[in-house]
């Protein structure tokens, strides 16, 4: 497992770099915020669910962080929104999944999308997932690379709490459009 952490971590800042640099912006604020304690692995497992249908194994959600780089295995499951319609995404355990979060896409100002993504169960097979979460210490501040920005600057910690105070008074993430100018 440390392994997989540890070659999912470089990935993930690989490819943050190379976004962020393909954005004319310094790539190595990724380096500098994101050290290995505030980003982390994340196993998930879903059990086999007979309500298959009716039942999320993850709800649609977008990720609170920079990026995350997933590992799905051969079951199946993860849908992603595109153009406003729910995509299946093709199980392939030799593959990587490359999500954008919300903070990148704050941080683009809107280059780059975070995509909404949810997790449908099966009826008879239990399947896992590994996932890898960029995400800068509580502290940091998120301002956006190009100007005019479109987002009033956040830390991470005000975000967090934002998300949270969102899903216990109305049972949702808003997310990102909370911090819109
Ligand atoms: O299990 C998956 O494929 C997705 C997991 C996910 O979206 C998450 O952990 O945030
Ligand atoms: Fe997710």
């Amino acid at each position: 497992m440390q392994k997989v952490a540890a070659a999912m971590s470089e990935l993930a800042r690989v490819l943050a770099r190379a976004l962020a640099e393909n954005l004319g912006c310094r790539g190595h604020f990724f380096a500098e915020d994101c050290g290995e304690s505030t980003c982390f692995l994340r196993l998930n497992r879903y059990p086999p669910c007979p309500f298959f249908q009716t039942t999320f194994g993850l709800m649609p959600h977008t990720d609170s962080d920079f990026l995350t780089i997933l590992h799905q295995d051969h079951v199946g499951g993860l849908q992603l929104m595109k153009d406003s319609k729910w995509v299946a995404v093709r199980p392939n355990p030799d593959a990587l999944i490359v999500n954008i979060g919300d903070l990148f896409q704050a941080w683009s100002n809107d280059v780059y999308k975070s995509v909404k993504h949810k997790v449908m169960t099966n009826w008879n097979a239990e399947r896992y997932s590994i996932a890898y979460f960029l995400c800068p210490s509580y502290e940091s501040t998120i301002g956006s690379c190009t100007e005019p920005s479109h987002y009033k600057k956040f830390t991470f910690k005000e975000f967090r709490k934002q998300v949270q105070e969102d899903v216990k008074r109305i049972g949702y993430k808003v997310g990102l459009p909370r911090f819109l100018l």
